[in-house]
């Protein structure tokens, strides 16, 4: 790596200053790129108020990404090509020599200074090998320290006297202490990460990776990636990130707007189905059966249970003349449309028009020559009218579903031969509510909610969604998530050794049935950026109790003496405080994570030790490091220091041995520099010895 020289005299010939130069001219053509913006008079574009707004809100968002931010550096790499890069690749710019940034900068004159990531020109930044150079026969990366460019590194990929080296750089990247919120990786996406960033849109990607490898560093670099590849179409039919809860997505938030991106909504999956006001829960046996991807036919009987056939005929009156439309000719009209594979809302609205055309027919024959209107005048007749009440009622999603789970007889005549009695026991509420909307609706209900929603009228479907940590998602959780992508693509991300619901996913072409999308990839990562290799080996050592079939990760990492594992003999709440304090000594983030019954009692003995401490929702600062994590809020969370309170009782506080043990490995796998695990009860016997 190349450090500043202190010799003025050679500053000309200094290849650093000549980078530092570039930056400095690069960033002046930033501020011109926003003044122009901030300048520009609406009066003279905007015809009226309202495009005005739509104009002013644009630029406003226009002026946003072009900010310089002091803290992110314009550029980070550098490409030199051995030959002139064509112009389709090259997107504007064709020439040999692209320095790689987090978007595009041009001069005066229109010539690129520096080119987006996401850029065809950019792509060998990320991918070129000494194996496939693809004609890159330099890459340089750039090294910042508090906003300075500092520092650049080397690789001549076409030079068969190189050989490889681990970048330091990357290395030095992974270290920086973790305060504040997650951040963007665009620096260093690593080959394989790369591939499922770029991955085409029209497919979807499931991805299989052990914790911190980058999965949902990926996932949302991919969104950024296909918003610049696909901004039209994507724009107008919208992208959505889901994550497990608020902690987690507010954790996540400011990665794509560093990236430019401030147009990508995210949410959990209960807000995506929140119908209803969710105030109760489920028993795990309720919640599973709920969940279950057979209840998807319960309710599209319930939907259905409501059709009738006609008994009486159907009498149009028009002026002198009475047209009949006999019960066998409308019980086929509503078979036909029973049959249909069309909403029961859009075939309710076809109803009255099948009708009236079998009027129409009827007039014909009886020698009157009726046109549209007249067809749409008997739709509208009061004798329609009253057979499509009468034979194919609206539905009202929350009222049936609560019907369905307080009435015994109703849902054992939607559930014959689907659920058994004991499964139609446990979905039945015990104390059910007199009206929907007094109900105690349980999470698992909403999704039920959201299911019956769909099947009267078509969910609107985004363009791209991606979701994280899907392992722990219900089938019926996974149908609601697929039908907002129906249309659509999906990124999905998880780990199947971190599932810890009862429904947890047990194999992921089975959850990409259940999202429709069969036909998905799985890819795997491996390669763990968060954990040091001392640490990952440790929690590996679960994974033949919680998920025999997965290979251990691996740590781009070998911290020495990053793991402690130490039995109290004293006060165990004592020496916890205290081995947080001393991972506050050191830089950076500090995580106590404890078994959520535990969490209240070390609220107290941090706030007696004068020890600050934040909830997992709120951001850590330079002022406020230490934050307590209930193990149930842990997932994709990270800390440079983790301390893990008493292994035995997170593994305790879960229904069952390998829900329990699946925590415990997600509590394991959130320290970046260090873990120290304290215990006064056995440990659970697979992390007993050392
Ligand atoms: N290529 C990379 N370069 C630098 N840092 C990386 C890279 N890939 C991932 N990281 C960092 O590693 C950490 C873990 O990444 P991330 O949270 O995306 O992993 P994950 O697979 O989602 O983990 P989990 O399964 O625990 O949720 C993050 O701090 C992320 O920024």
């Amino acid at each position: 790596m190349h450090s500043p020289t202190t010799d003025a005299a050679d500053a000309a010939f200094d290849p650093l200053q000549r980078e530092r130069d570039h930056l400095s001219s690069s960033r002046a053509a930033l501020r011109a790129m926003r003044e122009d913006v901030e300048s520009l008079d609406l009066r003279d574009v905007a015809g009226t108020w309202v495009s005005a707004k739509v104009l002013s809100r644009q630029i406003e968002q226009r002026v946003t990404a072009l900010a310089d931010l002091a803290h992110t550096p314009l550029f980070f790499g550098r490409l030199d090509y051995l030959h002139a890069v064509g112009e389709e690749l090259a997107e504007g710019a064709s020439g040999e020599r692209f320095y790689i940034g987090r978007r595009h900068v041009h001069d005066s004159d229109g010539d690129p200074m520096v080119i987006d990531w996401r850029a065809p020109v950019s792509q060998p930044f990320y991918r070129a090998s000494r194996k496939e150079p693809m004609d890159v026969e330099r890459r340089r990366r750039f090294g910042y320290t508090g906003g300075e460019l500092t520092a650049y590194e080397d690789e001549h990929l076409s030079d068969p006297a190189e050989s490889d080296t681990r970048s330091a750089l990357l290395a030095a990247e992974i270290e920086r202490p973790r305060v504040g919120p997650m951040r963007d990786i665009v620096a260093t996406i690593q080959p394989e990460q790369d591939e499922i960033v770029r991955a085409d849109v029209s497919g979807t990607i499931c991805v299989q990776g052990a914790p911190g490898t980058g999965k949902t560093a990926v996932g949302l670099h991919r969104v950024a990636y296909l918003l610049y590849a696909h901004r039209e179409r994507l724009a107008r039919t919208g992208t959505l990130v889901i994550g497990p809860n608020s902690s987690f997505l507010h954790y996540i938030e400011q990665v794509l707007p560093a990236l430019g991106e401030l147009d990508v909504a995210q949410a959990t999956v209960q807000q995506l189905v929140a119908h209803v006001e969710v105030r109760g829960t489920d028993g795990a046996a309720s919640a599973l059966v709920k969940g279950d991807a057979r209840m998807a036919e319960v309710l599209r009987r319930a939907v259905q249970a409501g059709i009738r056939l006609p008994e009486e005929p159907c009498v149009v009156v028009r002026g002198a003349r009475r047209w009949r439309v006999p019960a066998h000719e409308l019980t086929g009209i509503i078979e036909e449309l029973r049959a249909r594979d069309i909403r029961y809302g859009a075939a309710r609205e076809a109803l009255p028009q099948r009708i009236a055309h079998a009027v129409l027919v009827k007039m014909e024959h009886g020698g009157e020559a009726p046109d549209d209107r007249v067809q749409d005048a008997v739709a509208r007749n009061a004798a329609v009218k009253a057979v499509v009440k009468e034979c194919w009622p609206p539905v009202d999603p929350v009222k049936l579903v609560h019907r369905l789970l307080s009435d015994p007889v109703f849902l054992a005549e939607c559930a014959d031969g689907v659920l058994t009695a004991d499964e139609q026991r446990a979905v039945l509420w015990e104390k059910p509510a007199r009206s929907a909307r007094t109900a105690a609706w349980s999470a698992a209900d909403a999704v039920l909610v959201d299911e019956a929603a769909d099947l009267v009228q078509r969910t609107p479907s985004l363009g791209h969604v991606v979701l994280d940590e899907a392992q722990d998602l219900s089938p019926m959780q996974y149908r609601a998530v697929g039908r907002r992508c129906s249309t659509g693509s999906a990124t999905v991300l998880g780990d199947l050794a971190q599932g810890t619901t009862p429904w947890a996913t047990g194999s992921w072409p089975e959850a990409l049935q259940h999202l429709g999308k069969p036909a998905a990839h799985v890819e795997e990562l491996t390669q763990g950026f968060r954990v040091p290799e001392e640490v990952i080996a440790y929690a590996s050592r679960l994974l033949p109790s919680i998920a025999p079939g997965l290979a251990p990760a691996t740590s781009v990492r070998d911290a020495p003496d990053s793991l402690t594992v130490r039995q109290v003999t004293g006060d165990p709440v004592a020496a916890v405080v205290e081995a947080c304090r001393t991972a506050l000594a050191a830089e950076g983030s500090t995580g106590l994570i404890a078994a959520d019954a535990r969490i209240p009692l070390f609220a107290a003995a941090l706030a007696e030790a004068g020890l600050p401490f934040l909830d997992p929702g709120t951001e850590t600062t330079a002022e406020a490091r230490l934050t307590l994590v209930p193990a149930s809020l842990a997932k994709g969370l990270e800390y440079d220091y983790v301390v893990l309170d008493e292994p035995a009782a997170v593994v305790a506080g879960e229904s069952d041995e390998r829900t329990g043990l699946r925590r415990l490995y997600v509590a394991l796998t959130r320290a970046v520099s260090g873990l120290q695990v304290l215990h006064a009860e056995p440990l659970p016997e697979q992390l007993a010895d050392r």
